[in-house]
């Protein structure tokens, strides 16, 4: 009922976690692999392994979260060993994400290469949005600079690539990044990353909750649901039809999940919730999507997939 279609393989299920959540170690990845989850990914990596920012760096929020984890991860190595390992003993799961997120072009460049000599087979997704590296601006916010990159990747880099982005506010910058990424033979485009740079405060301390950026965090959750379908329906509309949609941002229950794939989302990630929730949200989360699906009478997501009516 939820098979799912996507870079030309097939997934039992639209679900999988969002880049940094539950995926940075391999008893992480491990645990991901063994639950529900259609599919997994991998924290996003660095060339070199990474501390990232002091403690605390996370919080969970009544209405979401707040995070300011300055990419910390096991180094890219530790993560290409893995999807490797994973790929020769589980060739008959569906391809695994491998998430890369460079402090620089030349890093990105770096990585890709040598994901693009590997025997990897599955899906890399270039992170352009990490927003809690100080004095790094995210990349996706420069668009000069993200065609650039994107040119640079596209004359050596032949595998399933995706693109993780933040959200954007403007329907003109919907415009211009949906014409610079039609430009290219991209596998899918992840909206959205959380929201950067929001600020938490506690007002019995009258303090901010995280160490890092005084208090300055990106924010996931219920927070930005209205934001992420909104980025997902812009490009889902906007950009050409090889260039599928992973919806992310908010989606807690079956009727997020519904609402990102009536918007034209085809996998869909999920952060915050699985922080709060376990690997065990898969379950709640699949059976509550074929609940709503058996209500309306739909037998598989494409009866309704982009469907979303304008008045
Ligand atoms: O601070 C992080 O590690 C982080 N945090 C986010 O909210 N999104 C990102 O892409 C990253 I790379």
């Amino acid at each position: 009922m939820l098979n799912t279609t996507f870079a030309n393989a097939k997934f039992a299920n639209p679900f999988m976690n969002a880049s940094g959540v539950h995926c940075m170690t391999i008893e992480d990845l491990e645990e991901l692999k063994a639950s529900q989850a259609g599919a997994y990914i991998t924290k996003s990596s660095t060339l070199e392994k990474r501390e990232g920012n002091p403690l605390p760096r996370y919080v969970d929020l009544e209405l979401g979260s707040i995070n300011s984890m300055g990419l910390p991860n096991l180094g890219f190595d530790y993560y290409l060993d893995y999807v490797l390992k994973n790929q020769k003993e589980n060739a008959q799961e569906g391809p695994i994400f491998f998430s890369i997120a460079g402090m620089s072009a030349a890093e990105n460049i770096a990585m890709l290469k040598k994901i693009q000599e590997s025997d990897f087979s599955g899906i890399t997704e270039l992170n352009l949005s990490c927003p809690n590296v100080p004095g790094k601006p995210q990349l996706a916010y420069d668009f000069e600079a993200t065609e650039k990159l994107l040119k640079e990747v596209f004359t050596f880099f032949t595998k399933p690539l995706g693109v993780k982005l933040p959200p954007y506010f403007d329907l003109v910058h919907f415009d211009i990044m949906a014409e610079i990424l039609n430009q290219f033979p991209l596998t899918y485009v992840n909206s959205v990353n959380s929201i950067g740079n929001g600020l938490f405060i506690d007002p019995e301390a009258e303090s901010v909750v995280i160490k890092p950026k005084d208090g300055f965090g990106g924010i996931g959750g219920a927070y930005i649901k209205p934001t992420a379908l909104a980025n997902v329906r812009a490009f889902y509309t906007r950009l050409k039809p090889e260039i599928q949609i992973i919806g992310t941002g908010g989606i807690e229950t079956g009727q997020d999940a519904f609402e990102h794939l009536l918007c034209g989302a085809t996998m869909l990630q999920i952060g915050t919730a699985l922080h709060k929730e376990g690997p065990a949200i898969f379950d709640r989360i699949i059976k509550e999507l074929e609940e709503i699906m058996n209500q309306k009478g739909y037998q598989s997501i494409a009866d309704f997939h982009g469907k979303l009516k304008s008045l």
